[in-house]
């Protein structure tokens, strides 16, 4: 686990409210999905006419994102309708509604900040290769440590000049020249299936195309990988993928144009993830609007999970509404597809009345910071019992106390410290604003949902 905590004084500690106002009952309107805005922007920006992008997740990971296509041409506007105008007049913030986006021939010098975000990190270089000029990649001291090998070594079999101190990681600068030959990679994705997804999605813009073959033992995030190729599909790119009828672990993608789109984002199912937990673990009832009926997003797979640990749903018009028994079971379950849940999962299963096995997220170990290792640490400082696996984690429950909850720059550890606070009285959230690299509004909705203020509460 590397650890970037900066001091104290720098990261204010949050008093995670405890539910001592009984179970939760309310409605939880969820911000838009970083992986679909993030996917979004980019097959906007690679299109051969602009498109729109509707309800945009509006956080760190995405605004890099838009940042980073603004420095090579691309225009973003943002549109707000009449009544967000009167609010903002009024004094009330005010976020776009929507995001336009004017493709236009890419072009350097530019430097792009990644922060700590792997779509920006990965995504990117491939749309850099497309471009004239030198791109320059930066981003957080942890960005420097995450995987990105697959991307740059394949750059370079197809084509292009990347400059990256023999590291295979950032920082680094792509030399675009306008355009890339492209063809067929050999590539090892078992560390981040955001390696498939990157060159999958600027792959229709190379002249020949691109055809990904993943050699690695195993994949994680799957259905991120479903993501790209139907977000591709939906722009009229012509995608052949392993789960079609196709080879398995090869996807092709046929060069073309890609069509400009007006898409709605979906709200983010994995930033719903907290929200439908603090109703299994109060016992209580969570709606969240506007649940999509089909999706490839991963955190759809709350619903089973959680329902196995307790709990029950229905979805309808209203969209997804949780409800929670009063009782939490552990559970055996391999995440590989869903990898990004672990950390919620995980904090609900230390509340469990028995023992937990989460298998299949080794990966998780160079995510935002090593996972694995930081919910060990973080749990047991609390008094838990939780041991890493090769590829997982142990989890057996015991009575929990108070204390101080570090984060590690990681928002997912961040929201799994304010549910532990939901059942353990005393536990303290280090640098809860650090849930702004998914969902900046996470204290706001979270103490919306419990009803009160948290300054306000017994
Ligand atoms: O493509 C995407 O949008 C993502 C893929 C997954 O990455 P890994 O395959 O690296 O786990 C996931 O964890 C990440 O939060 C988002
Ligand atoms: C792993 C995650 O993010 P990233 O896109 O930075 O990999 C995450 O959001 O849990």
């Amino acid at each position: 686990m590397t650890d970037q905590r900066t001091t104290a004084a720098e990261t204010p500690l949050w008093p995670a409210p405890t539910a001592a106002g009984g179970p939760v009952d309310a409605t939880v309107t969820v911000p838009g999905s970083k992986s679909v805005t993030n996917r979004g922007l980019v097959l906007a920006a690679l299109s051969s006419e602009p498109g729109w992008l509707r309800r945009p997740l509006r956080s760190r990971d995405t605004l890099l994102m838009a940042e980073a296509l603004r420095t090579m041409g691309v225009q973003i506007e943002e549109t707000v309708s009449s009544a967000s105008r009167t609010a903002a007049v009024e004094g009330a913030p005010v976020s776009g509604e929507a995001w336009r986006v004017i493709p236009t021939t890419l072009h350097g010098p530019a430097t792009v900040d990644v922060g700590n975000a792997g779509t920006v990190m990965r995504f990117l270089p491939p749309v850099a290769a497309l471009a004239d000029g030198a791109i320059r990649f930066d981003g957080d001291p942890r960005a420097y440590e995450r995987p990105l090998h697959g991307v740059i070594d394949a750059l370079r079999t197809l084509g292009a000049r990347v400059e990256d101190a023999g590291r295979g990681a950032l920082p680094l600068t792509v030399h675009g020249g306008g355009s890339l030959t492209g063809g067929t990679v050999e590539i090892d994705a078992s560390s981040s299936s955001q390696f498939v997804s990157a060159l999958l999605l600027s792959g229709a813009r190379f002249n020949q195309g691109v055809e990904v073959r993943h050699t690695g033992r195993t994949l994680p995030s799957t259905p991120h990988i479903r993501m790209t190729v139907d977000m591709l599909r939906a722009a009229g790119a012509q995608v052949d993928a392993p789960e079609d009828g196709g080879e398995p672990n090869v996807w092709r993608v046929t060069p073309g144009a890609l069509l400009g789109r007006d898409v709605t984002v979906e709200p983010d199912l994995s930033n719903a993830q907290p929200f439908l937990a603090a109703a299994l673990v109060t016992g209580g009832r969570v709606t969240v609007p506007d649940w999509p009926a089909r999706t490839t997003q991963p955190g759809d797979a709350l619903r089973d999970i959680f329902s196995a640990m307790g709990g029950s749903y229905e979805l309808d018009e209203r969209g997804l509404t949780f409800t929670g028994s009063g009782r939490i079971s552990g559970i055996d379950v391999d995440l590989s597809d869903v990898g990004e849940l672990t950390p919620g999962i995980a904090a609900v299963a230390a509340l469990a009345d028995s023992e937990s096995v989460l298998r299949g997220v080794a990966h998780l170990r160079l995510h935002e910071t090593d996972r694995l290792a930081a919910l060990v640490k973080e749990v047991n400082g609390l008094g838990g019992d939780v041991t890493e696996t090769d590829d997982g984690l142990r989890i057996r429950p015991r009575p929990l106390h108070g204390g101080v909850f570090h984060t590690y720059d990681d928002h997912r550890l961040a929201t799994a410290g304010a549910l532990l606070g939901l059942a353990v009285e005393g536990v303290q959230v280090e640098n809860i604003a650090t849930t702004g690299k998914t969902l900046p509004d996470f204290p706001a909705l979270w103490e919306g949902m419990l009803g009160t203020p948290v300054g306000e509460r017994a």
